[in-house]
């Protein structure tokens, strides 16, 4: 997100985060301030290999309620920013797949974060627009919740709703690209119709 009237239209929809890019090089990058938003909604910073530091003085100044850590942070870094943010920060550590994914690698980020997100692989750390094969989430061997993101698109809606029916332990579904109508402008009826979406997903067929 990064223009005000659009931040406060999507806010009406009341998502449960909103995000907010803070990595210089992004088409989304956030230099602005945040309008006034309801308390329900998560301000959330994306960061990219960013300092410690950085980090902490951005959710200060805006008064951000989660931290999604986008670049190649290590267990020490999330370990030390947990300590820095007093613990009362959402820490969201991605993990980008391709096709295939060593869950092993997860293990010692448990106690650091207090969720994954699992993107696809690109070019770019992230905003790729593109899908990976869910399938590969079968092995997922953890009880921790993660954010399902990369690439999803309207079209993703019945995949999502078949994931949703497994075990995996999916906390919510992370959606950016697909649902712009230029980088970091919102598409509100797309936003709108994928929320009118998920919220039948539990109606008895
Ligand atoms: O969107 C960006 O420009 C971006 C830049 C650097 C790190 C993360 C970024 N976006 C995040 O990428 C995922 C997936 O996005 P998409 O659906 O594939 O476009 C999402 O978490 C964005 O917040």
């Amino acid at each position: 997100m990064k223009y005000p009237d659009n931040i406060l239209e999507l806010g009406t929809l009341l998502p449960d985060y909103m995000g907010f890019i803070f990595w210089e090089k992004s088409a989304r990058y956030f230099d602005g301030i945040i309008p006034e938003l309801p308390k329900s909604i998560k301000k959330t910073g994306v960061f990219v290999n960013e300092s410690v530091a950085t980090i902490v003085q951005k959710v200060e100044l805006h008064d951000l309620q989660a931290v999604q850590l986008h670049g190649k942070e290590s267990v020490a870094f999330c370990a030390e920013l947990k300590k820095s943010l007093l613990n009362h920060i959402e820490i969201i550590k991605v993990f980008s797949i391709l096709d295939t994914f060593d869950f092993a690698v997860l293990e010692p980020f448990e106690s650091v974060c207090d969720y994954f997100l699992f993107d696809t692989k690109g070019k770019l750390p992230g905003g790729n627009g593109t899908t990976f094969d869910w399938k590969v989430l079968e092995k997922y061997p953890s009880s921790k919740p993660f954010f399902l993101s990369g690439g999803i698109g309207l079209e993703e809606m019945d995949a999502v709703h078949e994931i949703l029916k497994t075990n995996l332990p999916v906390h919510a579904i992370d959606v950016n690209s697909k649902f712009e109508i230029e980088p970091g402008l919102k598409n509100i009826s797309f936003c709108r119709d994928a929320l009118q979406c998920v919220s039948t997903f539990n109606d008895p067929q």
